[in-house]
């Protein structure tokens, strides 16, 4: 179907029912599962409505400009613009976090590597953490929420992420400082200093095709690419951790599905010990953790 853009049709800018403007959606999205799961955040996005409410009562009307916007939501959405850039927001954790096209769309696989290392700090430990990598700050404010006691440091080689991240540890955790540096991955940081690092880097292949088809298409190509076998940035980034952590340090990082084998081989090779591979939510390997050896 011939999709119109609504900011160049006025006659579209018009009051409507919710139930009508969910029509409109379908007519745009489909009616399969994943269509209507983004029309529903669509909606609550914008119109602040929930769930629950537009369930009982879809008769209900809206606003001239919250219907303008959920018109303009849906046809941004047909263009394929993932939800979490057209609302500003994706929900990581107990939080809501800005994002912008200038971060990684937070998943929610990233939550087993921040369960794994609050098993790993007590809420009272006086750790140094680098979050590096950080995109939108996903980790980096989570850690200092949950662990107020730690000292947190996150990188990140794109200063437009680190605007976003410093903009969302301002709303969720504005207590904690938390120290921001803009580089590749740990330069910046003096040998020795960390207890702990996690990261999630980029892990694709960059002849992969998912990166030019479907939402991955929207999200950076630095966030996402990593070389020819989509290790490149492990390699740089673990001969780095080996430097920076202390002795008895550890290192979480998240992971490729088929990934886990080549990751030990590259953790042991710059000689991490005690590697231990967790699971997503399906079952797959996507997270491995070791300890730097000597405490
Ligand atoms: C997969 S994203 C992860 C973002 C965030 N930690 C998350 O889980 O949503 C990888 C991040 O690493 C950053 N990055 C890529 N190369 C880097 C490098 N050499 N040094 C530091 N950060 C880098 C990207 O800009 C991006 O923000």
């Amino acid at each position: 179907m011939a999709v119109t853009d609504p900011r160049k049709d006025p006659a579209r800018n018009v009051p409507a029912t919710l139930a009508s403007l969910l029509d409109e959606g379908r007519a745009l999205l489909g009616t399969d599962a994943d269509a209507m799961i983004d029309l529903r955040q669509l909606v609550t996005g914008i119109s602040g409505i929930d769930r629950a409410r537009q369930i009982i009562d879809p008769e209900q009307s809206l606003s001239e400009a919250a219907a303008t916007r959920l018109r303009r939501a849906f046809y941004d959405r047909a263009k394929g613009i993932p939800v979490a850039y057209i609302l500003g927001a994706r929900g990581f954790w107990r939080h809501d976090f800005r994002v912008t096209p200038d971060t990684l769309i937070p998943r929610p696989e990233t939550e087993i590597l921040l369960e794994w290392a609050l098993e790993l700090l007590s809420v009272d430990d006086q750790v140094t953490v680098a979050d590096l990598g950080t995109g939108s700050g996903i980790l980096a404010v989570c850690l200092a929420v949950e662990r107020p006691r730690a000292m947190i440091l996150a990188s990140d080689l794109s200063a437009g992420a680190l605007k976003v991240a410093r903009e969302n540890q301002q709303t969720i955790v504005p207590s904690h400082p938390i120290h921001w540096f803009q580089g590749n991955w740990a330069d910046c940081l003096a040998d020795e200093c960390l207890d702990m690092i996690v990261s999630n880097p980029p892990y694709i292949p960059d002849d992969d095709p998912h990166l030019s088809t479907g939402d991955l298409r929207y999200e950076p190509r630095t966030a996402l690419a990593a070389g020819l076998d989509g290790l490149d940035d492990y390699r740089v980034l673990f001969a780095e951790a080996v430097r920076v952590l202390k002795p008895g340090g550890h290192i979480l990082v998240e992971h490729g599905f088929d990934q886990s084998a080549a990751i030990m081989a590259l953790l042991t090779q710059v000689g991490f010990t005690s590697l231990i591979t967790r699971s997503d939510y399906a079952g797959l390997p996507r997270t491995t953790g070791g300890h730097k050896p000597g405490r």
